[in-house]
């Protein structure tokens, strides 16, 4: 199984979505922003390192906030979301094509990645 970290990126009561672009795997379905787990990482270090790469971002990834499994056609990953906190910058796009703050209460009105609805509902209703 996959394992994909996720960032849960908040500043004033938002927090950052960002849009897969065309051409990818889920073409616009909007996620929190993250990647792959590389084998000999922790899940801190891949996520602030992505964070870098892809938003430009220096973060500190903290606890985990949420594990969920979802099961897509061609494959099944494991969702893990960290809460993230921004240390320097503002995010500027390089691999994604669109990206949003948006309230906890408003998240699932976004067309999200499947696997990250779950992690929406379990927000909200906290
Ligand atoms: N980053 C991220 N990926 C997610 C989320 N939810 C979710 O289902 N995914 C899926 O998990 C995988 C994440 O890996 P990635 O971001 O490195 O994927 P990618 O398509 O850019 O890379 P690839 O071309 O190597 O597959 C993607 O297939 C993505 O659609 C999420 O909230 N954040």
């Amino acid at each position: 199984m996959i394992t994909v970290v996720a960032a849960i990126i908040r500043q004033d009561n938002t927090i950052l979505l960002t849009r897969r672009k065309q051409g990818q795997w889920l073409a616009g379905y909007w996620e929190f922003p993250g990647s792959k787990l590389e084998d000999v990482e922790t899940l801190q270090a891949c996520l602030e390192r992505e964070i870098h790469e892809e938003l430009r971002l220096t973060v500190q990834a903290g606890d985990v906030v949420s594990t969920n499994i979802h099961t897509y056609d061609h494959a099944t990953i494991r969702l893990v979301a960290l809460e993230t906190t921004i240390k320097e910058g503002s995010p500027v796009l390089t691999v994604h094509d669109d990206m949003a703050w948006v309230p906890v209460s408003r998240l699932l009105n976004y067309q999200l990645a499947p696997a990250d609805i779950p992690v929406a509902q379990m927000l909200a209703d906290r």
